[in-house]
């Protein structure tokens, strides 16, 4: 049997992940049909955008940074971009996001009650580049623990990208073999190179 406070976790954590969801699908919609120009083209509708997305394939994660008081200038999360469609982030009050606005590292002030929304990958391969996979870090705290927690927008891996329009900047790729290529580079390479490994 699960304690009480197990079960409180639990049912918060759906809550949330219930919510995020719905935030995220109904986002990704709207802006699928911003670019689109028109609701429910052939193929994209928005209650459908992006396919192959459903809770079986995206997902929450909790993240924890201590506090790191040795060292300043720590980075808590190496500068990345997401390889979903789209990630809904909540932070707490300590701060310490910050992302690549025009060459500059810019923080990200954490307001109550305020989510995040960050552009991924897949989105900018979908969109012709006309989305932006946002350049993301987080950086420590010398007194501070810090928490986030973000949802994913993802497909399952067989899923294939496609494109808004032809031609696609890109080469076709389904979500399994871009995780796939960049776990490759990462090895190879030592980061992540993304999507201009793709391009055509
Ligand atoms: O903790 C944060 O604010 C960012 C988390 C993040 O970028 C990630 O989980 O990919
Ligand atoms: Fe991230």
């Amino acid at each position: 049997m699960l304690c009480p406070r197990v079960v409180a976790y639990r049912d918060v954590t759906r809550e949330v992940a219930s919510a995020m969801s719905k935030l995220a699908s109904t986002l990704a919609g709207v802006l699928a049909e911003a670019l689109l120009g028109h609701k429910n083209a052939p193929g994209v509708e928005r209650e459908r955008f992006p396919e192959g997305c459903d809770e079986t394939t995206c997902f929450l994660r909790l993240n924890r940074y201590p506090p790191c008081p040795l060292l300043p200038d720590t980075f808590g999360l190496v500068p990345h971009t997401d390889s979903d469609f789209l990630t809904v982030l909540c932070q707490d009050h300590v701060g310490g996001l910050q992302l690549m606005k025009d060459s500059r590292w810019v923080a990200v002030k954490p307001i109550p009650g305020a989510l995040i929304v960050n552009i991924g990958d897949l989105f900018q391969a979908w969109s012709n580049n006309r989305y932006k996979s946002v350049e993301h870090k987080v950086m420590t705290n010398a007194t501070t623990e810090r928490y986030s927690v973000a949802y994913f927008l993802c497909p399952s891996y067989d899923s294939p990208i496609g494109t808004c329009r032809e031609p696609s900047p890109y080469m076709p790729f389904t979500f399994g073999e871009y995780r796939r290529k960049v776990q490759e580079d990462v090895k190879r390479t030592g980061k992540k190179v993304g999507l201009p490994s793709f391009l055509v």
